[in-house]
C-alpha cells in the first residue's frame, strides 16, 4: 500500500468513528455509556494509527538502504565515470584551487596558458591547464571538450574534465604524466646543478616514434570525426613512467568531417613545425600533422633542434642558420646514416643502423613538400613497425616558412596572427625567433 492510500484509509476510519461516537451520544444519552464508547473508539483509532505507522516505517526501512545506495552511487559518478568510462566531468574552480594548492605548482607555460600540478580529492594526480585567452566561445569550447574528452587511446593524454568560470579563465584537467615532455629528454640540457639532464636512449626514442605515430593515426583514421592535432612538437609529447609517449595538447585541435579532405582554418601551431601548405595552399589536412611529425622525428634522431644558429650576429637579419633536415638529406644520400645520430647515443649502446635508416627515410617521406607524397600516419606506423618497406625518399625542395616575411599582428600575450604568404628555399636565413630554434627565444603561433 502506498503512502497516499494509507492516508485516505486513515481519514475514512477517523470520520467513521467520529460519526459512530456522535450517533451513540445522541441515542444513548447517558454520560457513562458515552464515555466508555468514546474511550473504545479512541483506542481503536490509536491502534489503527500505530499499525499504519509501523507499516510505513517497515517500508521506509526497505527504501532507506536503497536511497543510501543510490546516493552513494550518485556521489561517486564523477571519479567513477572519469576512471571507467573516460567521460570528461565538470570541475568547480574551488576544487581545482584545492587540488593545485591555489595554483602553486607550475609545471610549464605555453602560448595559451599555464599548466599546474594537482591532486584531486580521490588522490588522482592531474595537470591543470589554465587557458588565459578568451577568443573561443563557450559553446565551441564545450563541444571540443566533449569531442576530445571522448577519444581514448593509450598514447593520448586523457582529459579528465574542464571548468568554466563565467567571464574568467577556463581550465582543462588532464592526467598527470610523470616524466615531462620529450624536449627535456632529447635536447642536451643541464639540470639545476649544472649536470647533464636526461638523454633518452635510442631504443626508447624509436618506441616514442611508434607511439606518437599510433596516437596520430588514431586521431586521423579511427575517430568518428577526423581530429587534426596541428601542434605536433616535442613539447607536446609527454613521457610516462615507462618512457612511453603520450601525445598531449590536442584539446585545442581541429575537428574535420569524414568526407572532408582539407579544411581552411586560421593558422595555428608552432613556428618551425609548420607544413608549407599553411602558406602555400588553400587549406590544410591530416598531412600537415604528418609533416610536423617528420620534423620531430629528425629532432629525435639528431638530439638537436632542426634550426641552429651558426653565426650569432647581434643583428637578427644577419644571423646564419643551419637547417638539420638539409644535412640529413645530404648524409643519407651518401649512406652516412650514423653521422646524423645524436652523438651522445653513439658513446653508449650499439645502435642498429637499419633502424636509423628506417627512421631517417620515414622522416624524409613525411616532410615532402608535395602533400600527396607524404605517407598517412597509418602507413608511418607500418613503416616503423617493419610491416612496410621504406624506399629511399625522393629529393625535396626543403621549403621552409620564411619567418621574416611574416607580418605578425599581435592579438594577445604570446600570440600572433600570420598575414603574409612568403616562403624561401633551402639556404635560408629565417631570422625570426621560434621555440623550435636553438637560439631559444620562443614565439608561438596561435590561431586558437
Ligand atoms: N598532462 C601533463 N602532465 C605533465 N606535464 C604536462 C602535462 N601537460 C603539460 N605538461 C607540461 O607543461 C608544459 C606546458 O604545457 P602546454 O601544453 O601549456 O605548453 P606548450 O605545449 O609548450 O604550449 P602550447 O599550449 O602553446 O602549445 C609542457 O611542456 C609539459 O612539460
Amino acid at each position: 500500500m502506498d503512502d497516499k492510500r494509507s492516508k485516505i484509509l486513515a481519514l475514512v476510519l477517523v470520520v467513521t468513528l467520529i460519526s459512530l461516537i456522535t450517533v451513540s451520544a445522541l441515542y444513548l444519552g447517558s454520560s457513562w455509556q458515552f464515555f466508555s464508547i468514546f474511550s473504545g473508539c479512541i483506542i481503536v483509532i490509536f491502534a489503527i494509527f500505530i499499525w499504519l505507522i509501523r507499516r510505513r516505517s517497515k517500508g521506509a526501512a526497505l527504501i532507506l538502504p536503497q536511497k543510501h545506495v543510490m546516493s552513494r552511487e550518485l556521489s561517486v559518478p564523477c571519479s567513477f565515470l572519469r576512471k571507467v568510462a573516460g567521460v570528461p566531468t565538470k570541475f568547480r574552480q574551488k576544487e581545482l584551487e584545492l587540488a593545485t594548492d591555489n595554483f602553486n605548482a607550475l609545471i610549464g607555460r605555453g602560448a595559451s596558458g599555464s599548466v599546474f600540478k594537482g591532486i584531486l580529492g580521490d588522490g588522482t594526480c592531474v595537470a591543470v591547464k589554465r587557458i588565459e585567452g578568451q577568443e573561443r566561445g563557450e559553446k565551441e569550447f564545450l563541444s571540443e571538450v566533449a569531442a576530445i574528452g571522448s577519444v581514448q587511446h593509450i598514447n593520448l593524454v586523457r582529459m579528465y574534465g574542464y571548468c568554466i568560470v563565467p567571464g574568467g579563465p577556463r581550465f582543462l584537467v588532464y592526467e598527470f604524466i610523470q616524466n615531462g615532455s620529450l624536449d627535456g629528454w632529447i635536447f642536451p640540457r643541464r639540470d639545476k646543478r649544472n649536470r647533464p639532464a636526461g638523454c633518452l636512449p635510442w631504443h626508447l626514442r624509436y618506441g616514442v616514434a611508434i607511439d606518437v605515430a599510433k596516437a596520430l593515426s588514431y586521431l586521423h583514421h579511427d575517430c568518428r570525426s577526423r581530429i587534426l592535432h596541428l601542434d605536433v612538437k616535442p613539447e607536446n609529447i609527454l613521457l610516462d613512467d615507462n618512457y612511453r609517449a603520450v601525445v598531449s595538447d590536442f584539446g585545442l585541435a581541429k575537428l574535420m568531417g569524414r568526407g572532408e579532405s582539407r579544411i581552411v582554418t586560421n593558422i595555428r601551431g608552432t613556428m618551425g613545425y609548420l607544413a608549407p601548405e599553411w602558406l602555400l595552399e588553400n587549406g590544410i589536412s591530416a598531412k600537415s600533422d604528418v609533416y610536423s611529425y617528420g620534423l620531430v622525428l629528425l629532432e629525435m634522431i639528431g638530439g638537436r633542434r632542426n634550426m641552429r644558429v651558426i653565426d650569432d650576429s647581434k643583428d637578427r637579419s644577419l644571423r646564419k642558420y643551419e637547417y638539420f633536415p638539409k644535412i640529413v638529406v645530404e648524409k643519407s644520400k651518401e649512406g652516412k646514416f650514423m653521422s646524423v645520430v645524436d652523438q651522445r647515443l653513439l658513446e653508449g649502446r650499439h645502435i642498429d643502423e637499419r633502424q636509423v635508416r628506417t627512421l631517417v627515410y620515414t622522416a624524409l617521406w613525411c616532410i615532402q613538400e608535395k602533400v600527396r607524397r607524404r605517407p598517412t600516419m597509418a602507413q608511418v606506423v607500418d613503416m616503423l613497425e617493419g610491416h612496410m618497406h621504406v624506399d629511399e625518399p625522393p629529393e625535396t625542395e626543403m621549403i621552409i616558412v620564411d619567418l621574416l616575411s611574416i607580418d605578425t599582428d599581435k592579438v594577445g600575450p604570446g600570440k600572433c596572427r600570420l598575414k603574409a604568404t612568403g616562403v624561401v628555399l633551402s639556404d635560408c636565413n629565417p631570422a625570426a625567433s621560434s621555440s623550435a630554434f636553438e637560439d631559444g627565444a620562443g614565439t608561438l603561433l596561435s590561431g586558437r
